[in-house]
């Protein structure tokens, strides 16, 4: 359309709106040249304008007059050709972007207009389904759907089957609303169900990934919490039963194949080590740890085994002890002595049976149960059997060994009722066959007990003596066989024992030589004399007895040495007895003692000479200081001619050794006289004293010396000395100082 052309339209457009409107207005128009502008938007001469100069142009419009310019539309049509006009103003401008806040403004003012329009045409129509439709087309143009559909709505209220009957036909803008708004709700609902689904599908996919992870996961967890559980069940409940097992006293080894590397692992570990201890512990509460043979407790339980077993009748308990091992320790050490007990166990064990139980009770006391009935001449073979495997050669550590056994015997119930009885009673045996002499066999019988025992209490007090310093020393003068002067004392040892009064030292040395006392004992000996000697007159020697088993000590030199010493006695003043016994076994040893204490200065006797089977020839083994002649040769001087030979031979043999010479045992004057023409050097014996504690010296001194002859004579005995220096044996119980 040209421009003139379309000012010729808005021309007749304002003049039909003149004609049509109030005069005003018309005026208004008239003198307004932008309200013309509406003719043309009206008719699309938006092309002549700029947009934003129409939205003024209408903004001014309607700004200035709205309801006068409402009032120029004679109708809801000719405002429908006012909104048509801003409508498509609008479409126009929405079709740019971004919308201004100008154009912004347009569509309020188009949607009051419209408004207004639509209130016009509701006048206008009232409730006729006629007028709803146009209502409802005019809505649908000026795009107020909600105003629509509130019309449409009411117009179903009215008379639902005129408002579908006028739908169906309606013209294009009734049909463009439903349409829009199917198009429009469809399009929603698409959108909508687009998302739903998309987010369904999403929620499904995440849904089924998550439900699949989840149920993965819990079956995951599941069988791994499954598969731990078992695990840990079953480990804690094999645990479980092990540790019962284990506190029961089981050992079995079934705890290797629970080896895991957790936390349950560890505690098998442990368990495994603790039960490994406790069978060790278990296994040494009944047995010896070194020749792993049973031990007391286990034997004790054999032996109620078989006491229940058939009345316990016919079975046999024997008991034995090595001889010469302590001998063995004492002089190859411990480790010999440990390598000759194992030896000794595997001998024992190879002389029973398999059924037999072979124990250590302690040290080298061994027993044996013998669960058969044997009579006695079985036990006594055995027992011979095991005797001569005992008593056959070692070699241990590179040493030559030998050492024997004595065995007692107990048979059940006979020589007892209960494990105890018949131990006790087979070591009581057992006692019997070492007084009977070594390598023996001996069956109890009741009538040995009390000796038996009496000696098994002595050993018990013994242990108990030196503690409570029971020990005491008597002194007997050894004077000069010429002159009767005092020349020394032998110290001999009592206990003073606390039930029994004096003992003397037969009865307990021998015992406290076997039970391992006799060191101590020996010790305490020679402290007391030296130290006792230190106080007397001049030359005056002590002598004092040494066990063949205080050889065995290696310290025995050490000792002498540290109590010469510690006592300031000279050591000339000290003499040593020892028996020809200590000379026996492993002589270079004790020669070599001797010799080393002899170098202290300290004199060596051989005491009790005669008695043994070969005394000269030990004369010649060690240059001796003194030997003293047995009393025994003593006994029936001066009228028995073989012990007057003996007596000659000896001081013969000694002198051309120049050995001094002692007699024991002399009671008699005859005796001291003959022993005197003999040429024997000193006397000993009751005829001058019995021997006295350490207190009555000074007295005993003072009173031989008055006794005594002049110097060089041979002393006359008409009187005898023992009534003047008499101690009555054993009724003295007191201590040298
Ligand atoms: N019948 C009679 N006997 C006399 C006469 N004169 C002395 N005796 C006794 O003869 C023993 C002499 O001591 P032994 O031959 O060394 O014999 C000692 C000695 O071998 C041992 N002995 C004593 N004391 C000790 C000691 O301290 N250590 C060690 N190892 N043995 C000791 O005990 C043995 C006995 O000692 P005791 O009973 O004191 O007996 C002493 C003494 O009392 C006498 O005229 N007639």
């Amino acid at each position: 359309m040209s421009g003139a052309a379309a000012s010729r339209g808005l021309l007749a457009r304002l003049r039909t709106a003149v004609r049509l409107s109030n005069w005003p207005f018309a005026v208004k128009m008239a003198f307004c040249p932008a309200l013309a502008m509406v003719g043309l938007l009206g008719m699309g001469l938006h092309g002549i304008l700029t947009s934003s100069q129409q939205a003024e142009l209408i903004g001014e419009l309607v700004e200035q007059d709205l309801a006068a310019a409402t009032r120029l539309a004679s109708s809801a049509t000719e405002l429908q050709g006012i909104n048509g006009a801003l409508y498509r103003l609008t479409t126009l401008q929405a079709g740019r972007s971004p919308v201004s806040d100008l154009e912004a403004h347009i569509v309020a003012l188009l949607e009051r207009t419209s408004a207004l329009a639509l209130g016009l045409e509701r006048q206008a129509i009232g409730n006729a389904p006629q007028g709803a439709a146009r209502l409802l087309g005019l809505a649908a143009d000026v795009r107020i759907y909600s105003e629509a559909i509130d019309v449409f709505g009411s117009m179903l209220a009215i008379d639902f089957p005129s408002a579908v009957e006028f739908i169906v036909p309606f013209d294009g803008n009734a049909n463009r609303l439903l349409l829009e708004m199917g198009a429009l709700a469809s399009e929603a609902v698409e959108e909508a169900r687009g998302r739903a689904a998309a987010s369904t599908g999403m929620a499904q996919r995440a849904h089924l990934v998550l439900t699949g992870a989840a149920l993965t996961g819990a079956l995951l967890l599941f069988g791994v919490s499954a598969v731990l559980t078992r695990r840990t069940v079953s480990g804690v409940k094999q645990i479980a039963s092990v540790t019962e097992r284990v506190a029961q006293g089981s050992t079995e080894p079934e705890l290797e194949s629970l080896a895991r590397g957790d936390e349950l692992g560890t505690i098998v570990r442990s368990l495994a080590v603790f039960r490994e201890n406790i069978s060790q512990i278990a296994f040494l509460a009944h047995h010896d740890p070194l020749t792993r043979l049973p031990n007391r407790v286990l034997f004790h339980d054999r032996v109620r085994q078989c006491l229940a077993r058939a009345d316990g009748r016919g079975f046999t308990v024997l008991c034995l002890d090595l001889d010469r091992f302590k001998a063995v320790n004492d002089t190859l050490g411990h480790p010999v002595g440990d390598a000759l007990l194992c030896q000794v166990a595997d001998r024992l064990r190879a002389c029973v049976r398999q059924d037999d139980t072979v124990a250590r009770l302690g040290g080298d006391e061994f027993a044996i149960v013998l669960p058969h009935i044997l009579d006695t001449e079985e036990i006594n073979a055995l027992a011979t059997r095991i005797i001569k495997a005992i008593s056959a050669g070692y070699e241990v550590n590179g040493h030559q060994v030998g050492i024997g056994t004595s065995i007692g015997v107990a048979v059940a119930q006979a020589d007892g009722v209960t494990s105890h009885e018949l131990l006790k009673n087979a070591d009581t045996a057992l006692y019997g066959a070492k007084s009977n002499g070594r390598g023996t066999v001996c069956f109890y019988e009741a009538a040995m007990n009390a000796s038996l025992q009496n000696r098994r209490a002595l050993e018990m007090g013994l242990r108990q003596a030196l503690v409570r310093d029971e020990f005491l020393l008597h002194y007997q003068p050894l004077v000069d066989a010429r002159t009767h002067e005092i020349l020394g004392f032998e110290a001999l040892i009592r206990w003073a024992h606390p039930e029994r009064g004096l003992v003397a030292p037969s009865e307990f040395i021998s015992i406290a030589e076997s039970c391992g006392l006799i060191g101590e004992i020996g010790r305490w000996t020679l402290r007391r004399a030296c130290l006792d000697a230190r106080s007397w007159p001049g030359q005056v020697k002590v002598a004092v007895n040494l066990s063949p088993v205080q050889f065995k000590d290696r310290q025995l030199v050490e000792a002498v040495r540290a109590v010469l010493e510690e006592s300031g006695l000279a050591p000339e003043r000290l003499e040593l007895e020892i028996t020809e016994s200590v000379l026996l076994h492993d002589s270079e040893a004790v020669l070599s003692s001797l010799h080393r204490i002899k170098a202290l200065g300290v004199q060596i006797s051989m005491d009790d000479f005669g008695t043994g089977y070969s005394s000269l020839s030990y004369l010649r083994s060690f240059p001796f200081d003194k030997i003293k002649i047995d009393r025994s040769f003593v006994r029936d001087l001066p009228h028995d001619t073989n012990s007057v030979a003996i007596v000659r031979a000896v001081v013969g043999l000694s002198g051309t050794f120049g050995i001094s010479v002692t007699a024991e045992g002399v009671e008699t004057s005859e005796q001291a006289r003959q022993l005197a023409l003999e040429d024997c050097d000193q006397l000993q014996g009751y005829l001058f004293s019995r021997p006295i504690p350490a207190a009555g010296i000074p007295e005993l001194i003072g009173r031989l010396a008055d006794a005594a002859p002049s110097a060089g004579a041979v002393a006359d005995l008409g009187v005898d000395p023992l009534s003047l220096h008499t101690v009555p044996w054993p009724a003295v119980v007191g201590k040298s100082a």
